[in-house]
């Protein structure tokens, strides 16, 4: 195994930055777990800038240290991690862009890797679910969000950050008895939001839910609802209070801490995950990386339940 660069050797702010320090994927034979970037936000429907995230994430990652004691695990020594630089997605064509990121996902697990993307706007989701549901059938869902992002169009275009999670039950590529949003908050367009959401199968973890009922009990509630099916996790930073992250386009207050999420993360060991995103990172908006190190720390969550071998 091919791990990260050491820090006591070469100083941690020194060199290129890629994720973790992690070696790139053309510098081993095979990786077993690829982060991979999806500079892309034209599917925005407030704050651009998102296309900044997977740079401003990998600059924030650089302080992760190999040992995950919250998971009792080393996942670079478990597994062959590494980053697989950037997929280049097309800023002009939003229906071009998401068919270069399900190419490119598809290649990658094709080549055995599962997937930790960083983005990029939320409507790399679809893509990354296509891929991964052509390769294990329709996947359980866990999507950490302020936002239901069920909506139908923006301004008639269907592929946008506000609308995902709807294609990808039109598309049937979600196990629709296992689909779960945590962390949603704030104004909607109307009472048929949650009537639509519902109809397509989501159930529904509020921030206010998150905080009343506590991590473990909410943990317990996905893992009932996750079972022993295929599952994608995806990260939406909004999810977090903007105190937490304010580094994102759409932000809404009310939200979750990053230490709620990352323990719900840690609860969901031993669940078969196969690959999950981290979206929605403006680095414009940030403050003193507030929110590239929350998604930094996210990733390796991420990257850890992967190498801990759940499938
Ligand atoms: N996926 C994110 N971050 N936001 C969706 C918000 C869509 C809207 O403006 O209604
Ligand atoms: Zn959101
Ligand atoms: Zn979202």
């Amino acid at each position: 195994m091919i791990g990260p660069v050491d820090s006591s050797v070469v100083p941690r702010f020194a060199g290129p930055a890629t994720f973790a320090r992690l070696p790139r994927l053309d510098q081993v034979p095979s990786a077993d777990v690829a982060v991979v970037g999806v500079p892309f936000d034209s599917g925005v429907s407030y704050r651009p800038g998102a296309r900044f995230g997977p740079a401003a994430i990998r600059e924030a990652s650089r302080l992760l240290r190999p040992y995950h004691p919250g998971l009792d695990a080393s996942p670079f020594e478990a597994v062959q991690v590494v980053d697989a630089g950037d997929i280049v997605c097309n800023p002009y064509d939003i229906g071009a862009a998401v068919g270069s990121v399900q190419e490119h996902a598809t290649d990658l697990l094709d080549a055995g890797s599962r997937l930790v993307t960083i983005g990029g706007d939320h409507t790399i989701a679809l893509p990354l679910l296509r891929a991964v549901a052509a390769k294990h059938g329709p996947v359980a869902l866990v999507h950490f969000d302020a936002h239901l992002d069920t909506w139908d169009t923006y301004f008639g275009e269907p592929y946008t950050h506000g609308t995902p999670f709807r294609r990808a039950v039109e598309e049937g590529i979600l196990d629709t008895s296992a689909l779960s949003h945590v962390g949603t908050r704030g104004p909607l367009y109307g009472r048929a939001d949650l009537a639509e959401d519902k109809r397509l199968g989501f159930g529904i973890v509020t921030s206010a839910d998150v905080m009343r009922r506590g991590v473990d009990e909410v943990v317990a509630a996905l893992r009932d609802r996750i079972g022993n099916r295929p599952l994608y996790i995806s990260v939406d930073i909004d999810v977090l209070d903007p105190a937490h992250a304010p580094g994102t386009g759409t932000p809404e207050a009310g939200g979750m801490t990053s230490r709620e999420l990352l323990e719900i993360l840690r609860g969901l060991a031993g669940t078969r995950l196969v690959s999950a995103d981290v979206v929605e990172v403006a680095p414009a908006y940030d403050h003193a990386d507030i929110t590239s190190v929350a998604a930094a720390h996210v990733a390796y969550d991420l990257v850890t339940l992967l190498a801990m071998g759940a499938e």
